[in-house]
């Protein structure tokens, strides 16, 4: 197993943070960020080739981390000696607008609703929910029409929005289509605000739009609430009401709001990257297209969660385009107090950015790493296991994704219909313009050419 882990013997004094280099300094208050947003890998190989493993990094007005390569995003993902705190860094980025959802509790509280919220994602939960998507999903597609610059990334994010209606809220069922469009639209909002320059409540702002928007989700959970504690049903919404550990702990009515809102943000984007990313490598390469839609037709037009994951090659297709385009490229951190990381000893109170997809992109782990090659996924070269976080799209640790089994089923079966009923190609040059501000996605919405079978 290689390492890229800087040995120190206890006896070595710990190292300090280097120095930024000339020229590292970048804009006044913004630092390198837009480096970051213009090229987040090409920043990253510079901060590695410069500084190795712990980088310093300037932005947003003050001074923080890089951290790259396996062992250093392990040894924080892991937080042996809980340093490295989550609400403090998500916080920062999301805004308020995600107050206490799970990713951004941290330790024995952290531990306590994770706990409660493993009981919504066990397997007898996830096979019912995979059963309820598949009308979703059909129902979604049929307002498809395809074209030659069909754009794929809007319709996807539309269609995984329908799906968490009816998966997180069961249908909705007294709502109008009005209604959810408004609440589609302050959740949309809230996701925005991440990238929001000025940072407070200013009307006419992203951050303006983010308040109002937690308001109207809030409002709008609240009032279907007594309901969901009343009948217990296969809603994730419902699930999150009823659930109780062994020992009795449960979610109080605040609890579900922030939990559901926190929710349905980790599920939409991330999914919603994934399921494009793939629309564009399958696009652009027909032989993996059609060895899917050869797995994908030997079964029905909702197969179970069972049949879903024996779709060999589509889950070689995703593996390898979370590697490619990890949705989550980065997972923030911020210390509570000194600690010791790799030898190098990181002040309390100090920004930590866990650079994870660079680990998907070092040669040291994976063959030619720009190039799509799924199979270096298969049973014969499983690359993914020349560390244990070589890939790392869910993150490690104690906030590793809750939701990866779900994401899996809801990506392939969106895939799986799309694969039986339409076919469709994109330029082999194609390079997918990316707005990296917050999440990675295609500025340009993705087109396919996009014709029915
Ligand atoms: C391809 C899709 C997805 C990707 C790439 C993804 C990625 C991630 C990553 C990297 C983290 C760790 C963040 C950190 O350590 O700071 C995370 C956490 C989380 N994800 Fe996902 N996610 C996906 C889909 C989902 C879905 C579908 C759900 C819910 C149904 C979900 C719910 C969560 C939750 C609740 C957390 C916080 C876990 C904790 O802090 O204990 N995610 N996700």
């Amino acid at each position: 197993m290689s390492s890229d882990m800087m040995s120190r013997t206890p006896t070595e004094p710990l190292r300090e943070i280097p120095p930024l280099a000339p020229g590292d300094h970048g804009l006044p208050w913004v630092g390198r960020l837009l480096d970051y947003a213009r090229d987040p890998v090409g920043f990253y190989r510079h901060q590695w080739e410069t500084y190795g493993p712990v980088s310093p990094f300037f932005r947003a007005g003050e001074s923080g981390v890089v951290v790259l390569g396996p062992d250093a995003c392990d040894a924080v993902l892991r937080n042996k000696d809980k340093a490295f705190a989550n609400g403090p860094a998500w916080g920062q980025i999301v805004g308020p607008f995600f107050d206490r959802g799970l990713m951004l509790l941290d330790f024995g509280e952290h531990h306590v609703h994770r706990r409660i919220m493993q009981e919504a994602f066990t397997r007898d939960r996830l096979a019912a929910y995979t059963t309820a998507m598949h009308p979703a999903i059909e129902q979604g597609m049929r307002a498809w029409d395809p074209t030659p610059r069909f754009k794929a990334y809007p319709q996807l994010k539309q269609l995984t929005l329908d799906i968490a209606a009816d998966i997180f809220m069961g249908g909705a069922t007294h709502t109008t289509r009005a209604e959810m469009e408004r609440v589609n639209k302050a959740f949309i909002a809230c996701v925005q605000a991440a990238s929001g320059v000025v940072r407070g409540d200013v009307p006419l702002t992203r951050w303006g739009r983010a308040f109002r928007g937690r308001r109207v989700l809030e409002e709008f959970l609240r009032g279907y609430l007594p309901a969901k504690r009343a009948t217990a049903t296969d809603d994730i919404f419902s699930v999150l009401c009823h659930l109780e550990t062994d020992d009795g702990e449960r979610f109080s009515d605040d609890d579900v709001i922030n939990h559901m809102i926190f929710l349905m943000m980790a599920a939409h984007d991330t999914s919603t990257i994934t399921t494009s990313t793939m629309l564009q490598l399958l696009g652009q390469h027909p032989e993996w297209q059609q060895r899917c839609r050869e797995e994908s037709r030997a079964l029905g037009p909702a197969p179970s969660m069972a049949e879903i994951e024996g779709l060999q090659s589509l889950d070689l297709v995703m593996k390898e385009s979370l590697r490619l385009r990890a949705p989550v490229p980065a997972l923030m951190r911020r210390t509570v107090k000194e600690t010791d990381l790799l030898g190098v000893r990181i002040p309390e109170d100090t920004a930590v950015m866990v650079g994870v997809q660079f680990s998907h992109m070092m040669e040291r782990y994976w063959t030619n790493p720009a190039v799509f090659d799924p199979e270096r996924f298969g049973p014969e070269r499983r690359e993914d296991k020349s560390h244990r976080m070589a890939w790392e799209p869910f993150g490690g640790g104690v906030h590793k994704c809750i939701g990866l089994y779900f994401a899996g089923l809801e990506i392939k079966s969106i895939l799986h219909r799309l694969l039986r009923g339409y076919r469709w190609s994109v330029a082999p040059a194609y390079r997918a313009p990316l707005d990296n501000s917050s999440l990675p996605f295609p500025k340009d919405g993705n087109p396919i050419s996009l014709t029915r079978i």
